[in-house]
């Protein structure tokens, strides 16, 4: 069995293309990373490191890489020809991937109606609709309803912590040994893609939330409030007291959402959380606040790990969220010259102010109650 899949990075390598192979796919990566793909295909083969109290080492087989971007009709041949294809590229990077998926797919349906899906694992809600919607703007009106029949775009949720990875060794990867992978079983077309690891459910809506508002939530404040802290790792952070305090908060409150709005047993949830924390707390992984923090616009988003829970939590509680409106003071001074969105996020912010900026970038409308929880904490912490 063939797989694609797109981002050869530390989930695709780390997480996904390691369950490809242990469930018997020969994986083709596509990526533009030209150092990445070179070593894909000298090595033929890489390493798992899961990192706990007992280290397992996962060699990974079977595997090659094409870049994409120079080679991209090699790269719709191998889609056409695919038995699944995923991808983890980063939210904003489904567009960019879109017209490749397309090319491949128009390859495909002239010759064969075998059905094929395409998976995206981002964190992300709907992350493989979004990819569709993106894919289809690339198809005619009969190349849509062939594809309708036959592509399905089932979402998923990934979890796995793959910090980045030590300089100089480019395709080895550390990860916790930890993971979850649930796959929207109804968008299914086929047979379901038979992947050790998967679990499939009907309504991924209650595990991606719950995920999202959970580990995504609960991993950005150490992130945002460790920087703010000036601490470069989730470690250090994890220790500060301060932080743990909020963190705790946070995830009471997006506790109460998603236990609420998807029926999920309290004290189960409780657990979970539990879990949670004590794998933010690995101290066999090294995490810098600055990768967990990035991207800190996509962060802000009315669907995203903050805003989604903090307004969910005002309309159902008509409480304020005090904790998430902490984080989100957080990320809007979240300072990185590093980060292309930190510094996007920053020149808003001296053009227009805070709560305009928090406005635009959220959605949140002018007068929104989350804004104004939001905007004491930046006054206090901007001092
Ligand atoms: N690292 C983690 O712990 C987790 C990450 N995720 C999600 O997985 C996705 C990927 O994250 P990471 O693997 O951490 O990021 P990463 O930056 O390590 O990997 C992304 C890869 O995509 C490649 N890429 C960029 N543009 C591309 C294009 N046009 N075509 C093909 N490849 C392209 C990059 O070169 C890179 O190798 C994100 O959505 C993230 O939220 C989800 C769960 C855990
Ligand atoms: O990958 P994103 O969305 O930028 O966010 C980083 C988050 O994703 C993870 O890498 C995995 O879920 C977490 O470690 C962290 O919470």
């Amino acid at each position: 069995m063939q797989a694609v899949h797109f981002g050869a990075g530390n989930i695709g390598r780390g997480f996904i293309g390691a369950l490809l192979h242990q469930s018997g796919y020969q994986t083709l990566f596509l990526d533009v990373n030209d150092t990445v793909i070179q070593e894909l295909n000298q090595k033929r083969e890489y390493e798992v490191t899961l990192v706990g109290t007992e280290q397992e080492i996962i060699s990974v087989k079977n595997v090659s890489g094409l870049n994409s971007s120079s080679h991209p009709d090699e790269a719709i041949e191998a889609i056409s020809k695919a038995d699944l294809v995923t991808a983890a590229v980063g939210p904003n990077v489904l567009a960019h991937i879109a017209e490749l998926i397309a090319e491949g797919l128009k390859v495909r349906m002239r010759v064969s109606k075998e059905p094929l899906n395409v998976i995206a694992c981002e964190n992300m809600i709907n992350g493989s609709s979004i990819l569709k919607k993106h894919v289809f703007e690339y198809l005619n009106e009969e190349e849509r309803q062939a594809a309708e029949q036959s592509i399905g775009f089932p979402n998923a949720a990934v979890d796995r912590i793959v910090p980045d990875q030590r300089p100089g060794n480019i395709l080895g990867v550390a990860v916790e040994p930890y993971y979850e992978w649930v796959v929207e079983q109804t968008s299914i077309k086929g047979e379901r893609p038979e992947v050790k690891g998967i679990t499939y459910v009907d309504d991924l809506n209650p595990y991606i939330e719950r995920k999202l508002f959970t580990v995504n939530t609960g991993h950005a404040v150490p992130a945002y409030l460790g920087h703010y802290k000036k601490y470069s790792t989730i470690n250090e952070a994890m220790g500060d007291e301060e932080i743990k305090k909020v963190l705790y908060g946070a995830l009471s409150e997006t506790g109460e959402v998603v236990v609420r709005q998807h029926k999920f047993d309290q004290s189960e949830h409780g657990e979970y959380i539990r879990k949670i924390i004590e794998r933010f707390s690995n101290p066999y992984i090294s995490d810098y606040v600055t990768r967990v923090a990035r991207g800190p616009i996509r962060k802000l988003g009315q669907n995203d790990r903050l805003i989604r829970p903090a307004s969910l939590y005002i309309q159902l509680t008509g409480k304020e969220p005090v904790n998430l409106a902490t984080v989100i003071a957080g990320v809007l001074l979240y300072d990185n010259e590093q980060d292309d969105e930190a510094r996007r996020l920053q020149d808003q912010i001296a053009e227009k102010g805070y709560e305009a900026t928090l406005q635009s970038v959220s959605g949140l409308a002018a007068g929104d109650p989350l804004i104004a929880a939001v905007m004491k904490h930046v006054n206090v912490m901007k001092r």
